[in-house]
Parts: C-alpha cells; sequence; structure tokens
C-alpha cells in the first residue's frame, strides 16, 4: 500500500524504524567516505538522472554581474558571501543555539488524540498546474535534489521524509534560478518549498561582495516577507532549523518589539532576513538594512502582500530602495490563494516566472471537514457553547481540544474571551490591539493547552502552524472567501484532519455563493438552504471576486483570452521583464475589491 509523506513522517516520529530517528542517508551519498569535498556540492542529480550543476543556470548571462566565482563548501562552511560580518556564523558556530532543543525531543502531546486522521494519499493525486517557459521537472525525494549535507540533516531532524506536492514542484524550479509564483494548499510545506533553495543557495554560492555604505549597516542576501509578526517569527524559527549548522543565518525584524535587540542581531550578520515590511522599511529609513546584496525575495501570502494594505510598503521596499531588479535576483511568491488581480500586479516583481499551482488556485484540502450552520447573531454564543461542551464531551480525560475562534472585531474578540472564562472555557485572544508581549503570551498559552480556546481576528488567519488545531470556528464570517480559506486552514495541516464550522446568517448572504462553491469543489456536503441562499445571491448580481464566472480561478492569469498585454513583457526574455505597464500602486486596476479584507492588525 503506498504511503503518503505525513504516513511516513508520522512512522518516523512513533519511531517505526525501530527506535530513534531513522538514519537517512541520501542515495548519492551511500558508500561515500565522509568528506568536506566542495565539490560534492557542485553538481546535483538532475530528476531525470543526470547530473546538472548546481544553480548553474541560476545566474547566468544576464546575472552574471553576480555570479559565483566557485561552489564552497557544500557540508555547511562557505567560504564567500559574508557579506558585512565580521565574525561570521562559522566562528562563532560553537554558539549556535539548538533550535531543535534536543535532538531526540518529540512533540509535546497536547491534544494529541486530535488530528490524527492522516490521509496524505489526497494530496498525491492532487492536480498540478505548471506554466512558463522550460519549466524543471518535479522530483520525488529530498535525495533526488542535492541541497547539501548539512541542510540534509536538517531535513532529517524535522523529520520530513519525503517532499510534499508544493515542494517536490517549486524546489527544482527555484533551484534552477527561476521566479515563481507558487500557490499550494494551507499546511502544505510552502515554507520549507522557498526556505530550501534560500539556505542551499547561500551555502553553495559565493556572491560578489561589496562593501556596504556603512559600516554597522547590514546586507542580507534574502529577504522574506511575511504580513503579521507571529508569522515572521514562526518562519523564523523554520528557517533556524534548516539552516542549523549550515553556516548560514537567519535573523527576524518585526514591529512591537525593541528595534534595539534586532539591530544588535543584525549587527552581528545576517544572511537571511525575515522581516514584516513596516520594521523593515523603519530599518531602511535608518539606513540601518541595505537590500543591495539581495539575490533572494521570498514574499510569504504574497496576495496578501500585495493587496491595498500592504502594496504601498511592498513597492517602497523591492522598487524603490537599492534592491536589485527582477531578473538580477531570484523571486518568490507562495500562498494558498492567488485572485487573478493579485498575480497580475505581482507580475511586476517577477520575471520570466514559471506559475505553479498545486490544487486549484485558493481551494481548500478536503483534509479539512467543512460545516456551516446557520446561527441569528443573537444566538451565536448559546451555539458555541453546545459546540463546546459535545468538544469536551469527546475529547480523552475531558481535555479541551484546542479551537480557534475567528470573529471580526477586537472588541467583540475581547468580550467573547470574557464571557467564555465566566463560563468554565479557558480562552485567551489575539488581536491588534493587544501588545506584543500579550500576543505572544497568548499564543504560547494556546499552543501549550493552558488555555484551549483562542478567540482571534484575523490577525491569525495566514500561515501560522499550531499543531494539534482540532478545529476552527468562524464565529463571525470574513466577507472575503480568500479570508476564510486560510481561517479553516488553521486545522487540517500537513496532512492531518481537521473540522471547520461557519455560522451564517443573513448578515453574510454575500458569502454564500463563493462558500457553496468552495465547498462542493473540496467535496464537502453543501446544506440545502446554503444553495438557496448562493442561488438568491447569482440572481441579485452577487459577484464571485474569483471572476463573476462562478468558477474559481484555478490558474495562471496569463493563460485567460483577456491576457493580451503583451506576453514578452511577462515571459521577459532574459532578465528584462520588468513590467511597467500601468498596475501602478493606487491606479492598480482592483480598487476596492479588498476593503474588507484590510485591517488593522496588520503590520
Ligand atoms: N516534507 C514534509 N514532511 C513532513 N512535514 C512537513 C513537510 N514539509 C512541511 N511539513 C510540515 O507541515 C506543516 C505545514 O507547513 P507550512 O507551515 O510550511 O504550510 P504552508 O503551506 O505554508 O501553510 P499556510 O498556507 O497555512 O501558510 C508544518 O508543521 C511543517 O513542519
Amino acid at each position: 500500500m503506498p504511503t503518503s509523506w505525513a504516513d511516513s513522517v508520522e512512522n518516523a516520529a512513533a519511531g517505526g524504524t525501530g527506535g530513534g530517528r531513522p538514519a537517512y542517508v541520501p542515495p548519492h551519498l551511500r558508500n561515500r567516505p565522509p568528506s568536506s569535498d566542495s565539490s560534492a556540492a557542485a553538481v546535483q542529480s538532475g530528476p531525470s538522472g543526470g547530473n546538472v550543476p548546481l544553480g548553474g543556470n541560476r545566474w547566468s548571462a544576464p546575472r552574471n554581474e553576480f555570479s559565483r566565482s566557485g561552489y564552497g563548501g557544500g557540508g555547511g562552511g562557505r567560504s564567500g558571501g559574508w557579506n558585512n560580518r565580521i565574525g561570521g556564523w562559522d566562528r562563532g558556530r560553537e554558539r549556535e543555539a539548538n533550535p531543535f532543543g534536543n535532538d531526540d525531543e518529540v512533540e509535546p502531546d497536547v491534544g494529541e488524540q486530535q488530528n490524527t486522521g492522516i490521509n496524505f494519499d489526497a494530496y498525491e493525486d492532487i492536480p498540478v498546474e505548471t506554466s512558463g517557459d522550460n519549466v524543471p521537472p518535479p522530483v520525488n525525494t529530498f535525495a533526488d535534489i542535492d541541497l547539501g549535507d548539512a541542510l540534509n540533516k536538517n531535513i532529517q531532524r524535522c523529520k520530513y521524509v519525503k517532499p510534499t506536492p508544493v515542494q517536490r514542484h517549486a524546489i527544482p524550479i527555484s533551484l534552477a534560478g527561476r521566479d515563481l509564483m507558487a500557490c499550494a494548499q494551507t499546511g502544505s510545506g510552502k515554507t520549507a518549498a522557498f526556505c530550501f533553495p534560500i539556505i542551499s543557495g547561500i551555502m553553495t554560492g559565493q556572491f560578489a561582495q561589496r562593501a556596504p555604505r556603512m559600516p554597522r549597516m547590514a546586507c542580507p542576501l534574502a529577504l522574506i516577507l511575511s504580513p503579521t509578526r507571529e508569522l515572521s517569527c514562526q518562519i523564523h524559527e523554520e528557517a533556524r532549523k534548516f539552516s542549523y549548522q549550515t553556516g548560514v543565518k537567519v535573523v527576524v525584524a518585526y514591529g512591537g518589539a525593541p528595534i534595539n535587540q534586532q539591530l544588535r542581531e543584525l549587527e552581528r550578520g545576517v544572511d537571511i532576513l525575515v522581516a514584516t515590511p513596516g520594521r523593515l522599511v523603519d530599518l531602511l529609513e535608518r539606513a540601518r538594512v541595505s537590500l543591495q546584496m539581495i539575490r533572494y525575495l521570498a514574499l510569504d501570502e504574497a496576495d496578501r502582500m500585495l493587496d491595498m494594505g500592504f502594496e504601498p510598503q511592498i513597492r517602497k521596499i523591492v522598487q524603490q530602495m537599492d534592491m536589485p531588479p527582477p531578473g538580477m535576483r531570484q523571486t518568490m511568491l507562495f500562498s494558498a490563494t492567488f485572485p487573478k488581480e493579485i498575480q497580475r500586479l505581482a507580475s511586476d516583481f517577477l520575471a520570466n516566472y514559471i506559475f505553479l499551482a498545486v490544487g486549484r488556485v485558493g481551494s481548500s484540502t478536503d483534509l479539512i471537514m467543512q460545516r456551516v450552520e446557520y446561527v441569528q447573531e443573537s444566538d451565536k454564543r448559546s451555539h458555541l457553547m453546545d459546540l463546546l461542551h459535545a468538544q469536551r464531551a469527546n475529547g480523552t480525560h475531558g481535555k479541551q481540544a484546542l479551537t480557534l475562534v475567528f470573529v471580526e472585531t477586537k472588541k467583540g474578540a475581547d468580550s467573547l474571551e470574557y464571557w467564555l472564562c465566566s463560563n468554565g472555557f479557558p480562552a485567551t485572544t489575539i488581536h491588534g490591539d493587544r501588545s506584543q508581549m500579550e500576543r505572544e503570551q497568548a499564543l504560547r498559552s494556546f499552543k501549550s493547552g493552558h488555555t484551549p480556546i483562542l478567540v482571534a481576528t484575523d490577525v491569525a488567519a495566514r500561515g501560522l502552524d499550531i499543531p494539534h488545531v482540532a478545529h476552527v470556528v468562524n464565529f463571525d464570517l470574513p466577507n472575503d472567501i480568500d479570508d476564510y480559506v486560510h481561517r479553516i486552514g488553521r486545522t487540517g495541516r500537513a496532512g492531518k484532519s481537521g473540522l471547520a464550522t461557519a455560522f451564517f446568517n443573513e448578515n453574510n448572504s454575500n458569502m454564500a455563493r463563493s462558500l457553496s462553491e468552495l465547498m462542493q469543489e473540496a467535496n464537502q456536503e453543501v446544506p440545502a438552504w446554503l444553495t438557496r441562499f448562493a442561488a438568491r445571491a447569482v440572481y441579485s448580481g452577487g459577484k464571485n471576486r474569483r471572476g463573476g464566472g462562478g468558477r474559481f480561478g484555478g490558474r495562471d492569469f496569463r493563460r485567460d483570452p483577456t491576457y493580451n498585454r503583451g506576453g514578452a513583457d511577462y515571459y521577459g526574455g532574459g532578465g528584462g521583464g520588468n513590467m511597467s505597464s500601468g498596475y501602478g500602486a493606487p491606479s492598480g486596476g482592483y480598487g476596492g475589491a479588498y476593503g474588507s479584507g484590510v485591517t488593522s492588525a496588520w503590520d
């Protein structure tokens, strides 16, 4: 019986290989004496079996301003690319904290009884669409791509046995030096899909060194931007694990936390900077960070990063500071949702890019069981109480499974938290009016199961990977179906099953059609009353922002019949590709559509 990657991970975690972590050695390194021979990293086994120069076409012809003089230190050390660092991580490697803690430590078993329905075979059949010129073929195993010994070791430490579908496709594309717009379902491993090529590229690359303009100015080689502080912290933690003992230094900068500490970290040297846009703009304006050395730019939750709330900041960072232009850097955009208008906007930042969709763009995974219940506003609290009581009764040892409750407003979050606590359900909140310390404390308390109910605004909707979230309740539905997709995606992650319940009433009529379509796509049972609401929405001209035609935009916008803006701009033909075709900031052709999705909680 075929096993999925999540099955394998579960088996590994359960010690299915006979105790301890499996001593995995990639096939191409077996029977090889231990060696730090850097030439080993200079070639990678191509997916078809042939040897492909690692990154050989990454900075070819138009990019060779930054060409490398060789491939150094495949096994972890690097001889170049340390830009402005005085000591570098190599010298202080003994001081590098082990982000895995105790290597043999297993995850805490909070709510272990939840989310155990492994069904990763569902991911195996998922339709994949790629478009663009000369798309590199996918790989089947991590061993098919030589990411370097040190990174491979960290992949084992993470207990990743097999790449997820988005990783199978995205990693070879990125390793080939191509720009990428990738869309894959929530919880399907996008973080590693953009981190691995960046870390591997920095490990093996020797980028031309340039003196910084100011001695205390940090010059990272890679920039990863994400919309929230918590998500940036999470990406930082993940990236630190992936880059442990590789010599690659990862630093995070985000708002709400003391800037001085972050400045000190930056001064110690940085290869990969993970940041929220607001704090990064601050650092750029203080001339404490320069983007002149950037070779990799990744936008996580890219559609959010390019919507009205963030687009001006992103344009400032990417286009108006000293970052190399498209074609001179490698740009990777990732999200679970990618509306066409955002795809169009995003192409400003890309050169000759490949579009990758794993599953339909914006679809939810069918690992999440979705339920919609008709609940009047005034009945929502008692209805929630019923759900929580039922859940508690079903949990082992009367333990409350982790439940994430989304509400519309910060005030609504506080008041619901108070009400839940008063009724014997330990709850906490996360929203934009809480201090950063409170937000982080709330998240910790939720993760540990101390307060198993987290009431949240959209600030927690995207990206957060909290193990064992068994149930997401949309107490207030969002106005945007993509926000719904991200919210419910906090459960049913990494191949595990989850439950999402939405309270629906007349106030949500505008969501009826997109919600029922989304549920149908994910093979969920759509209640008859919701279908009737949806039909009414059609007749009253209800518009689906995914195109108005009722079907979700599941593909590269460049394939649209309406796409006639001069394909050469988009496909770039080698390096140029920077489209300046009138999608510029404020008048950019999609005003209004996002109003409801933008909240002050984002930073
Ligand atoms: N190859 C793998 N094998 C096993 N687990 C994996 C693998 N890749 C990623 N994971 C795990 O899957 C979980 C989800 O990954 P990640 O947070 O990157 O998802 P995502 O696609 O970015 O989700 P979202 O769209 O919500 O941001 C994480 O806990 C991660 O450690």
